[in-house]
């Protein structure tokens, strides 16, 4: 085993996905223009020092469980270096357990963060990173929009290798995801899909996940037409009400609207700017729930993650 030199510093930045898409179950993913930025020290072995701010401040664990400390632990062992002390400042914006990856993105976020503390020993190949982010989180979809942004296709091979294709998206698609105030744990939402669906239903949602490549990528007046879904949004409906209840006003008015991820988020895709804010008012004037509106963009650089010298961090930056 080698050791991280003492004193490394990284800088990361990564940012939320939303999943599925509608038609592409664990397969298609877009990175969200919203980030948790994070610097990782390596300390003397045994130190363990974390300060989170913003999202999950008072509720995330500051010990080695923290997600993001865990998965720098595996990823250092998994490359051949024995466990290094770790000091983490966190300044987190994507909301937790509402379908917009955050437990992707502090997985990525730990990956990144232990290629970078070795990067002067070892490069750590694309593939080895979706590899390890997948191995922890369990599907590609998120991590693979994650570590290398815009649109991702993720599949697994026969062998059990992830993989991704990322494709930019067309201009003429904005975004807004909108935000209930209730979480959904993708654990209890994975635990309400069947193992089996009908032949029909895999082929309805064959040519739509299909279709919304060409339509996210070249043709966005197909948008409304190729996010519809059998496999997945149905079957967790009764665990959201008022996300179903959202997306079934927001397709009568012609808004391409989906669950984001595992949900409660509600993703629209649009082909006209100017849909974004009428989704928005639809969303405010609902009374169940107070829906907050993320007028945001497709970010096409996915994880970053750069050397800092000792000099410019401080323990509280
Ligand atoms: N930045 C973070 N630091 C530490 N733990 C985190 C962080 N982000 C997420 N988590 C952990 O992951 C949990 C949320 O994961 P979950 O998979 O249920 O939702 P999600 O990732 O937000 O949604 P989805 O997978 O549907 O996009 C949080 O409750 C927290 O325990
Ligand atoms: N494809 C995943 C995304 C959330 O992690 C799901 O829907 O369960």
């Amino acid at each position: 085993m080698s050791a991280v030199t003492p004193g490394r510093c990284v800088k990361v930045r990564v940012p939320a996905t939303s999943a599925n898409l509608g038609p592409g179950f664990d397969t298609l993913g877009l990175a969200l223009a919203e980030y948790d930025e994070l610097t990782v020290e390596a300390l003397a072995p045994g130190e363990l020092d974390i300060e989170v701010e913003g999202v999950g401040a008072d509720e995330v664990p500051t010990d080695e469980s923290h997600l993001v400390i865990s998965t720098i632990f595996y990823a250092l062992q998994q490359l051949g270096f024995d466990k290094p002390g770790l000091r983490l400042r966190a300044n987190n914006t994507i909301p937790h357990g509402r379908g917009l990856g955050s437990s992707g993105a502090a997985i990525v976020a730990g990956i990144v963060a232990a290629a970078g503390l070795v990067e002067d020993q070892q490069q750590v190949s694309d593939d080895t990173l979706l590899k390890l982010a997948t191995t922890l989180e369990g599907h590609p979809d998120n991590v693979a929009p994650c570590l290398f942004g815009g649109l991702t296709i993720a599949w697994v091979t026969a062998s059990g290798e992830p993989r991704s294709k990322k494709l930019m998206v067309d201009r003429g698609v904005s975004i807004v995801v909108l935000v209930p105030e209730e979480t959904m744990s993708t654990s209890v939402a994975r635990s309400l899909q069947p193992s089996q669906v009908p032949h029909a239903d895999a082929i309805f949602n064959l040519s739509r996940a299909a279709l919304l490549v060409a339509a996210l990528s070249q043709s966005p007046e197909l948008l409304f037409e190729s996010t519809e879904d059998r496999l997945h949004q149905s079957y967790r409906a009764a665990a959201m009400p008022k996300t179903k209840e959202l997306i079934d006003d927001l397709r009568a008015e012609g808004l391409a609207a989906v669950v984001s991820g595992a949900g409660p988020s509600v993703l629209v895709l649009c082909d006209d700017p100017a849909d974004r804010l009428r989704a928005a008012e639809i969303a405010k004037s609902r009374t169940d729930t107070t829906w907050t509106a993320y007028l945001t963009a497709v970010d096409i650089q996915g994880a970053t993650v750069e050397e800092v010298s000792k000099q410019t961090v401080s323990p509280s930056a």
